[in-house]
């Protein structure tokens, strides 16, 4: 069984997606939210999900906050550290205690739109495709590994929150999608980009046929 600690900022739907699809040998062991309103705290407490906590705006400075959150996070003993409309930044010193076991989904085909407000620079950009991706995540922001995207079509007459809308109905499909493969061990970081298991397998069988 994989321990699996969420953090959330507000609705958690992405974290909500996660708990419904009841991924085999994954157990969420708490979903944290830096912020005292997030609904997402209630939703997971009326499942009997342990909640907690952490308000940023108490904290003098990034840093004092990240460290604060990390000694929470580490006392659920979390094999996998999943940010599920989480918004804060997370400093190095965070991001460095959970390489590779710490993922983000984020609403763009990075490495298009890092950063904030993606769905209106998409349609302001006038792109004809937008969408989510899940990746690991590193001291740059929105810069790590990739494990998956998903795309759909921008329309002639979307808003960012019709966009937004689309692209959440894949990133309730992806994510769950994305912690079943860490779970079952089927993600390898080779050389800065994630390879399913299997696919790490048959890259090998083609470079070397006589293996
Ligand atoms: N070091 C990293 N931290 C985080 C990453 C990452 O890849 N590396 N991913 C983000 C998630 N994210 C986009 O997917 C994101 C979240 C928040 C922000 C941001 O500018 N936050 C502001 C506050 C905004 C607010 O409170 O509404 C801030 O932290 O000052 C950008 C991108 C999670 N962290
Ligand atoms: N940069 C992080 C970011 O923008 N995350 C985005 O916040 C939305 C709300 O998530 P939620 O419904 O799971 O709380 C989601 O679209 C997610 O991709």
């Amino acid at each position: 069984m994989k321990n699996i600690v969420i953090l959330i900022s507000g609705r958690g739907s992405n974290m909500q997606a996660i708990v419904n699809a009841q991924i085999a040998g994954a157990q969420i062991a708490a979903v944290i939210s830096n912020r005292p309103d997030a609904g997402g705290l209630a939703w997971a407490a009326e499942r009997g999900i342990e909640t907690a906590v952490l308000d940023h705006k108490q904290f003098a400075d990034r840093e004092s906050f990240d460290l604060a959150l990390a000694n929470l996070v580490d006392s659920y003993s979390p094999d996998l550290l999943v940010l599920a409309g989480f918004m804060r930044i997370l400093t190095a010193g965070f991001v460095n205690r959970y390489s590779n076991r710490l993922i983000n989904v984020h609403p763009s085909l990075l490495p298009a739109f890092t950063g904030l407000n993606t769905h209106q620079r998409a349609i302001d950009e006038g792109v004809k495709l937008a969408g989510c991706t899940v990746h690991f995540v590193t001291a740059e922001l929105d810069h790590g590994p990739m494990i998956a995207q998903a795309a759909v079509p921008v329309l002639d007459d979307d808003t960012a929150e019709t966009l937004a809308a689309r692209i959440l109905v894949q990133e309730h499909q992806l994510y769950p999608q994305a912690v079943a493969w860490f779970v079952a061990d089927q993600l390898q970081v080779v050389d800065g980009k994630v390879k399913l298991a299997a696919q790490v397998r048959a890259d090998i069988a083609v470079r070397a046929p006589s293996i």
